[in-house]
């Protein structure tokens, strides 16, 4: 277990508020110290980045998400018709009932829309414990699939507004605002030659791209990224981006490597530059992208979003670059070098990965058909690990448990409270420095459970 100590003040400093939050954490059983070794993370704990998120942060989410919707009526009008106007007061009225729910902690409630997954999340609903199906009292990575699920849920009620992307503007704010370190990085990485060094550099600045997540830190990406990638090493708290090469190059034809995407924008555009330099290099025949079915946390990228990252390159009338990288990636997608793969809800329900193979076993087959599966992202990494709080020294492939479907990688920027694989005392040290450094996206893992080839798999 490792000390962490999140600032949990989260409220204003007044008397009243302090009061307020005492009586809160007596009422609902909130518990002063961090969960033990092996138990799952909770908003029930206190010193954890899960109770800020349903303390503040996802509040805070639902406030901003309805102000957005009220400021921008007359542009949602003009895109979903005249009846939206309607739609969107009952939309705004349901999201402040859900941020009123989150506030006094209530039970989850089933999803009531009918929808292709509606029957599977009221299925994993029903399977939580009775003292944790709700906000402060359910595994963290449960509860906050379940706030997105609800909030899709709230928009799908709605004739005018059921295939609004509520966070697209975001999304699509953020790739145009980076594309001048696009563009710079697309510059210095052309035609570069199949090597060790190449990949991993490709790896490198996949793992860094995962820093932009709009949820999060809203910063932009380094413009001289890959040039400091070597300086950004430091910051590296394992790589094994050595061992994922290794893996690769010992993988037998043909070989596919899927790509289990996190972010819309800067981190799309280097799962697309690592997926390109596959293909161009000749390590892989085809790369496979999972995407989600519906928005998610705020940036996650969608179908329509890389459908829109490749019209964005291949329609772009300033950078001459992209115009050819945008027509490659399309031209990938015509030959099935790229698949663009059928969403799966299992990206966006609350089990973890290792349930897959249970709940979903078509979607383990299918990606035990590739060489290697790349997970992007904090999200995706607390879905490998079910949210457990391991030690940090935890080996990375024990804490799957039982899920390899293929060779496992995971590469991701460190925004939240679990970690493994890790160096003993890393995780104690980095807290004495910064008590906050494991929710900034200022540290990374590339990391990699290996499945060796010639063992059978079980899906029972
Ligand atoms: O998956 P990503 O985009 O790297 O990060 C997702 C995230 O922003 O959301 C959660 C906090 O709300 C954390 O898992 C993480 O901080």
């Amino acid at each position: 277990m490792d000390s962490s100590s999140i600032q949990t003040t989260v409220g204003d400093s007044s008397a009243t508020a302090n009061e307020e939050e005492a009586k809160f954490i007596e009422k609902n059983l909130i518990v002063v110290t961090k969960p033990i070794a092996n138990e799952e993370l909770s908003a029930r704990f206190l010193p954890t980045f899960a109770y800020v998120t349903f303390k503040k942060r996802s509040p805070g989410l639902i406030r901003d998400l309805v102000a957005s919707l009220q400021e921008n009526e007359p542009e949602i009008i003009k895109e979903c018709g005249e009846y939206a106007h309607f739609d969107l007061k009952r939309t705004i009225w349901s999201l402040e009932l859900l941020r009123d729910d989150i506030k006094h902690n209530r039970e989850f409630q089933p999803i009531r829309v009918k929808s292709p997954d509606t029957e599977h999340w009221n299925k994993f609903i029903a399977s939580l414990n009775s003292d944790s199906r709700s906000w402060f009292s359910a595994v963290w990575l449960h509860a906050e699939c379940y706030l997105y699920r609800r909030i899709w849920s709230i928009f799908q009620r709605s004739d005018t507004l059921k295939n609004f992307d509520y966070f697209a503007d975001q999304k699509i704010m953020a790739a145009r605002a980076t594309a001048p370190q696009m563009n710079a990085i697309l510059l210095s990485t052309m035609g570069m030659e199949r090597s060790q060094e190449n990949f991993q550099r490709l790896l490198k600045l996949c793992v860094w791209g995962n820093r932009c997540d709009l949820s999060m830190t809203k910063k932009g990406p380094d413009m001289m990224l890959l040039q400091k990638l070597k300086q950004y090493d430091a910051d590296l708290l394992a790589d094994q981006s050595a061992d994922v090469w290794n893996d690769l190059i010992e993988a037998y034809d043909p070989v596919y490597v899927d790509i289990v995407c996190d972010n819309a924008g800067f981190e799309l555009f280097t799962d697309l530059l690592l997926g390109d330099y596959l293909i161009q290099a000749g390590l892989a025949e085809r790369v496979r992208f999972h995407v989600k079915a519906i928005p998610w946390f705020v940036s996650d990228v969608t179908a329509n979003d890389f459908h829109w990252m490749l019209k964005f390159f291949s329609s772009s009338a300033t950078y001459p670059h992209f115009k050819s990288f945008g027509r490659r990636l399309r031209g990938y997608l015509r030959n099935r070098s790229f698949i663009l793969c059928d969403t799966s809800y299992f990206w966006t329900i609350g089990y973890d990965c290792s349930r897959m193979k249970e709940v979903l076993p078509c979607l383990y087959v299918y990606m035990s058909t590739a060489a290697l599966a790349i997970f992007k992202g904090d999200l995706n990494y607390r879905k490998l690990l079910g949210d457990i709080n391991y030690n940090s020294t935890d080996p990375f492939s024990d804490c799957l448990r039982g899920f390899l479907p293929t060779s496992v990688c995971a590469l991701r920027t460190i925004k939240s409270d679990i970690y493994c694989g890790l160096p003993v005392c890393t995780v104690e040290w980095l807290t004495e420095e910064d008590p906050e450094w494991m929710i900034t996206g200022s540290k990374a893992v590339i990391q990699i459970a290996v499945k060796h080839r010639l063992s059978g798999d079980i899906l029972a």
